[in-house]
């Protein structure tokens, strides 16, 4: 990792806050309930387009948006005996209605299996329905006790997008978790975001599913996040909400069924994971502002003149091009302040303007990764700002790419593991027997949390022993900090 990066990764959590303050991202901290932040207008219009690509990834593959209410009676929310044991502690009641109490409390949705199967009991009676695919991109409200954060841990989760299918076998369903995880990849890629994906282990899966698979990636200070999960939730929720369904041999069945989620964090990683010292770094896809043309002041008016003349020229190609830019020609401001404003803001591209630029009819192209700037014709913008913003984007994602894999060591003792956890943080890889006992005993000597096991079995383990147990692996284990 660069070595100016180094300084902030040990603060990693002060810089965070700093950017989201600094670029007017979002406002955490003042606002008087504890886990709740404001998106400011910047932040809200990159929220905007990270949206915008999780719908477009989702509606290409057959997803229907739709709206439940927020609020979910306590009968609803308690059917599922997993589920309300793993949210119970987590859950917003509304008791009252003006003065009255309620004879029934509704929970503020801490994510909507319940609400949304009750109504599948009514919608769903066939086959030939099926595999229905519905979404949501809502609030969900949880009582978090670990210590929140923002984006990263929030009591409102306002950025909730979350996925509930309906299948007509096991099979189908396990295809639509495998499909979720695709379209992960997609929007992931897209924002250059680089993860491992795991299957999370029996004792920490989401309550009431039969299994979960997440993607995990790795902060500037070592430690995970787990940023978007897929569950099989079996018949867990349509058996105890009766979604019934008549099968091609005019048999009834109880329907399958998954969900699958990302939220705020999605937003935090593209801040978290691309930024540097000046502040967020933006893959093009998502920033609000793409270019933004700072002009250097002419010092006579005869130069001034020309040089207003040539950024209209300048910003009639923008336009052209469809780029989303802007033009800093605030007076009252130097040229040196917007750099750093817009640094912090993450803008891809920076084009300096000046009164040898006018003369010599050339541009300055400052961009926002590697802080190179190179100088080009005027007439070469509209095939080299494309090629810019493009390899912007590409070597945002590979440099985070490096940066996790270089924070992911397979090793084979405790020991080391420990270590390694001890001195870089990241993720350790080990052989694995598969039991839970030497799971939950390496959670402990290595003092970190298991993030899982690969979906595939992983070749270098064959041959190898649980370092717990001794018993032959079956496949590797995952250990991290987690947030
Ligand atoms: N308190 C929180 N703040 C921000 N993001 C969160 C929070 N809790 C969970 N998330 C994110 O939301 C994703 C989905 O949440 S979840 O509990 O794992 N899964 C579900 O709720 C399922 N119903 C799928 S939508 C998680 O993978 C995590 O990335
Ligand atoms: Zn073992």
């Amino acid at each position: 990792m660069p070595a100016e990066r180094k300084r902030w990764s040990q603060e990693f959590s002060r810089w965070f806050d700093w950017v989201l303050e600094e670029a007017e991202i979002y406002d955490y901290g003042r606002y008087p309930v504890k886990g709740m932040g404001i998106w400011m207008p910047y932040g809200y219009q990159i929220r905007r387009r990270v949206v915008e690509l999780i719908r477009d990834v989702l509606d290409e593959k057959g997803h229907e948006e739709v709206l439940f209410p927020l609020l979910i009676p306590e009968t609803l929310l308690r059917k599922e005996s997993e589920h309300i044991r793993g949210f119970e502690g987590e859950v917003y009641w509304v008791t009252h209605g003006g003065t009255e109490p309620l004879d029934i409390k509704l929970a503020l949705r801490p994510t909507s299996e319940t609400s949304i199967t009750y109504m599948e009991s009514f919608w769903i009676k066939s086959y030939k329905q099926l595999p229905r695919k519905f979404y949501q991109i809502v609030s969900i409200f949880r009582y978090e006790t670990k210590a929140t954060r923002p984006l990263i841990r929030l009591r409102e989760v306002t950025t909730f997008k979350e996925a509930h299918t309906v299948h007509v076998d096991f099979e189908d369903a396990d295809r639509q978790v495998a499909e979720a995880i695709e379209l992960y990849k997609r929007i992931f890629d897209e924002l250059g975001i680089p993860y491992v994906i795991s299957r999370r282990p029996e004792w920490d899966k989401f309550a009431g599913a039969i299994y979960t698979v997440a993607f995990d990636t790795v902060m500037p200070d070592g430690r995970t996040l787990q940023i978007g999960t897929a569950h099989h939730l079996g018949q867990n929720f349509t058996i105890p909400f009766e979604v019934r369904i008549q099968l091609p041999d005019e048999s009834l069945d109880y329907a399958w069924q998954t969900s699958y989620g990302l939220s705020d964090r999605v937003v935090a990683t593209v801040i978290a994971i691309h930024g540097d010292d000046r502040g967020a770094v933006l893959p093009p896809i998502v920033a609000p502002i793409q270019v933004v043309v700072v002009p250097i002041p002419a010092r006579d008016e005869e130069q001034r003149k020309r040089l207003q003349d040539y950024i209209g020229e300048v910003e009639e190609k923008l336009r052209r091009l469809g780029v989303r830019y802007r033009i800093d020609d605030r007076e009252d401001v130097r040229p040196g302040r917007k750099f750093y404003e817009w640094e912090a803001r993450g803008v891809p591209v920076r084009i300096e303007v000046g009164p040898r630029e006018a003369e010599t009819r050339t541009l300055v192209l400052a961009r926002r990764d590697t802080l190179e700037k190179t100088t080009i014709s005027i007439d070469e913008l509209e095939k080299k700002l494309p090629e810019l913003l493009e390899d912007i984007a590409r070597s945002l994602r590979e440099r985070a790419w490096n940066w996790l894999q270089s924070k992911v060591k397979r090793v084979e003792t405790v020991e080391e593991a420990r270590c390694v956890i001890e001195e870089e943080r990241g993720i350790v890889e080990l052989p694995w027997c598969g039991r839970e006992e030497c799971g939950l005993r390496l959670e402990e000597s290595i003092d970190a949390g298991v993030l899982g096991s690969p979906l595939e079995r992983p070749e270098w383990v064959r041959g190898k022993q649980c370092p717990v147990c001794g018993q032959p692996a079956v496949t590797s284990i995952r250990l991290a900090k987690k947030y």
